[in-house]
């Protein structure tokens, strides 16, 4: 059994307290010296147990941050040093190491491979946080590489290995450069001669076998092949370019693909400049002053939409068919085509969060106050157990599940390729990460490729999303039951700052964000929304949201909270906890009976003594939702009309909607009011009384009220019907 324990694949429990008690080594020389063959046995080992199967979750690891380098090869401060020279975790950003990889890599969680400097002496080598694939590995055997800022990190086993986190302190090196020693340029094979037509179909069989890189080179090797004869290598050059920009859209390299697309298209018509056409397609912009899509082929057309869609279109009214949106989407299809919509909302300091986002005109209940594509969404099989993986950050000492891991390697990937993103996503709160370390554009640092993996790690723990395939399917049951949410990143979004009793309310049709208003709103309000629901007890919320987003609420609800007392609040909590358990006791065997039904009414009739009116005028009332809410379904499960709109009007008031009937007309304030699903249903339950009353017309009122509710608690209006009936 020993033998078969994968080494490879760090237990982050074990990297952790390494990492704790290694810190008195820092500075020192390597405790061991591997052989090559010990070496290459142990390697081979664990690829054959990666290519056998036996294998556990993929456990991504982040050690305590480190900038990465920024000083390029070619600069007078760089210094090459050996495999001896390196010191366990030191890291100068002026030095270098040069290798050469002496085995096939071990692509799981990390790449990890063996590699031999010029003086013969070997080392295992860990790349982190590359897009690396088996089929289209990034660092094959006999590869030559630049490492920067090298030093050697403690592995659990006693040994240790060169480990990069930042994927550009790693170079590849085409084998003639003068940092390589001699004796390898001399061995570095040249590329075959082969024609244009031979390149493509070897870029083509590649791109079918999913080894991109490797058609990119293809492909890019045709276009250099090409012969002097005009008239048929256009339709080859335009052919292959269009293949390199499908290429670098699958490899997110939407900035390379621009670049091909605009070659294609201006020589598919010459009267446009390449340059005007990468404009074009990076210019956010539906308007095409040029007359650039009416005058290119349809394939090319269909290339240039993918791109503007990907890089960000704008558009400045809230125009979407969104029935249409909302079928389109499903687990395999979550990617749309769909511009943004954020001219009506701005980015502003507010007085003590931070930047907020603020209302630039003012908006009804119900109406969309900004729709966005998401920056990154990862698209991936729920169902697959091999995309099953953890993000370990040793700095902060937090896990991300799976949907935040593979949020977290797709943004790396975005951003490390997309030099034209990355300004926008470096301006977002990092929190405590050291701004010091931030390397982008901002900062004048934007050598090509340069990200830090640490601080897009920070600033995704702040930011991002998590979400379902579509906000309506949160209201079936079943796909609450078995679906796992998605993690996601919208930049215009992740401005809004949190408030328990927000104006507004975020839903999800695939990678579109659709926000709305609750209540009316003001121009120059400021827009708010939930992270997530608030927790009854004001300590239990507070830790929450400082433990993830470092903050501490101070909204009114919070406000209001605070000014009880901690004896009255224990006192609301334990009653709170007794009378969850009460609720719980009824359920199982039929309806609840009479006798039970009224026992929780008074249960709750004292906690709700425990709110003062003063303090809570028009605030909600959480402790008292869920009690509420079992005593109005129980009153309508035993067809009590009168209690049942009795109640939903009390639910409604711990949800902080203030609704009554004044002159036989349904009127609601709702300014501190929580719109949800239960709010929703509770005034269908209001329709369904005042009908059986013979108040058609109160039920109308109601059943509109709701319908507005639902498109805001869902994103859209699909699907009304059937929830009714589902009521
Ligand atoms: C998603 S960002 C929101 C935008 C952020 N204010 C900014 O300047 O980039 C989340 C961060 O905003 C701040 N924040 C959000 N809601 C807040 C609130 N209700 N009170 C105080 N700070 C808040 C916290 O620093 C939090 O980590």
């Amino acid at each position: 059994m020993k033998n078969h324990r994968n080494t490879y694949e760090e237990s982050p429990e074990r990297l952790k307290d390494l990492v704790k008690n290694s810190a008195d080594m820092k500075g020192q020389r390597s405790p061991s010296k591997p052989t090559r063959s010990g070496l290459l046995r142990e390697h081979e080992r664990h690829l054959k147990m990666l290519t056998d199967g036996s294998l556990p979750v993929k456990n991504m690891l982040l050690p305590l941050p480190y900038p990465p380098s920024r000083v390029s090869l070619k600069d007078s401060r760089c210094r090459k040093i050996r495999l001896e020279d390196l010191r366990i975790d030191c890291r100068d950003p002026s030095n270098i190491i040069v290798l050469r990889t002496i085995a096939s890599p071990y692509i799981y969680s990390s790449t990890i491979t063996a590699a031999e400097d010029e003086m013969g002496h070997v080392a295992r080598l860990t790349v982190c946080n590359l897009e690396d694939t088996m089929v289209d590995p990034i660092i094959p055997e006999s590869s030559i590489l630049a490492i920067k800022q090298p030093c050697w990190s403690i592995l659990v086993d006693g040994g240790v290995h060169i480990r990069v986190d930042h994927p550009s302190d790693l170079v590849i090196l085409d084998g003639d450069e003068g940092t390589v020693p001699e004796t390898w340029q001399k061995e570095v094979k040249c590329e075959e001669d082969k024609s244009t037509k031979e390149w493509k179909r070897e870029g083509d069989m590649c791109f079918l076998k999913k080894r991109f890189r490797r058609a990119l080179v293809c492909y890019n090797n045709g276009l250099h092949a090409l012969d002097d004869s005009p008239s048929t290598n256009t339709a080859t050059a335009i052919d292959l370019h269009r293949k390199k920009c499908g290429v670098n859209i699958v490899l997110l390299r939407l900035d390379d693909a621009a670049k091909d697309l605009a070659e294609a298209i201006s020589l598919s018509n010459s009267s446009f400049q390449p340059s005007a056409v990468e404009e074009w397609l990076h210019n956010g912009s539906i308007d095409d002053p040029l007359q650039i899509s009416p005058s290119i082929p349809k394939p090319l057309l269909e290339l240039s939409s993918r791109i503007k869609f990907d890089l960000g279109i704008y558009q400045s009214a809230p125009h979407y068919d969104l029935p249409l949106l909302t079928n389109y989407v499903g687990p395999l299809s979550l990617h749309l085509d769909a511009p943004n919509y954020i001219c009506d909302t701005e980015i502003r300091q507010t007085a003590n969060h931070g930047r907020g986002v603020f209302s630039k005109k003012e908006f009804k209940a119900g109406e969309l106050i900004a729709v966005e594509k998401a920056f990154v969404l990862p698209g991936y099989f729920i169902q697959d157990r091999g995309s099953d993986c953890l993000l370990y950050n040793l700095g902060n000492e937090t896990a991300a599940q799976r949907p935040g891991a593979l949020l977290f390697r797709e943004l790396v990937q975005k951003l490390r390729w997309n030099g034209s993103l990355r300004g926008q996503f470096f301006e977002l709160d990092a929190g405590d990460y050291d701004k010091d370390y931030s390397v982008g554009e901002k900062n004048g640092h934007a050598e090509d490729g340069v990200v830090d993996v640490f601080q897009i790690e920070a600033i995704r723990q702040r930011n991002c999303f998590s979400v379902p395939t579509r906000s309506i399917d949160l209201l079936n049951e079943q796909y609450n039951r078995h679906q796992e949410m998605r993690n996601g990143f919208w930049n215009h979004a992740s401005y809004i700052n949190h408030s328990c009793i927000p104006n507004s309310v975020r839903t999800f049709i695939g990678d579109i964000h659709l926000l709305r208003a609750t209540r009316d709103i003001k121009a120059g309000e400021e827009i708010t929304h939930q992270y997530i629901s608030p927790e009854v007890d004001i300590l239990e919320r507070q830790e929450k949201y400082m433990g993830t987003w470092g903050f501490e609420c101070d909204c009114p609800l919070c406000a209001a909270d605070g000014c009880i007392s901690k004896e009255a609040r224990d006192q609301r909590l334990a009653l709170f906890n007794e009378l969850k358990a009460a609720v719980m006791r009824t359920g199982g065997q039929g309806p609840p009976t009479i006798t039970a039904i009224k026992r929780i009414a008074k249960m709750t009739a004292r906690l709700e003594s425990l709110y003062p009116e003063d303090i809570y005028t028009n605030l909600p009332r959480l402790a008292l939702v869920h009690p509420t809410l079992f005593l109005v379904e129980a009153w309508r499960g035993v067809r009590n009309t009168d209690k049942t709109i009795e109640f939903a009007f009390k639910l409604l008031r711990n949800f902080g909607i203030i609704a009554k009937v004044q002159s036989r007309k349904l009127e609601i304030e709702q300014q501190a009011g929580l719109i949800n699903v239960e709010s929703m249903r509770c005034l269908i339950y209001l329709k369904e009384g005042y009908e059986s009353k013979g108040e058609g017309k109160l039920a109308e009122e109601c059943l509109e009220v709701a319908k507005r509710w639902y498109g805001v608690v869902t994103g859209v209006s699909v699907g009304w019907e059937e929830f009714l009936r589902s009521v």
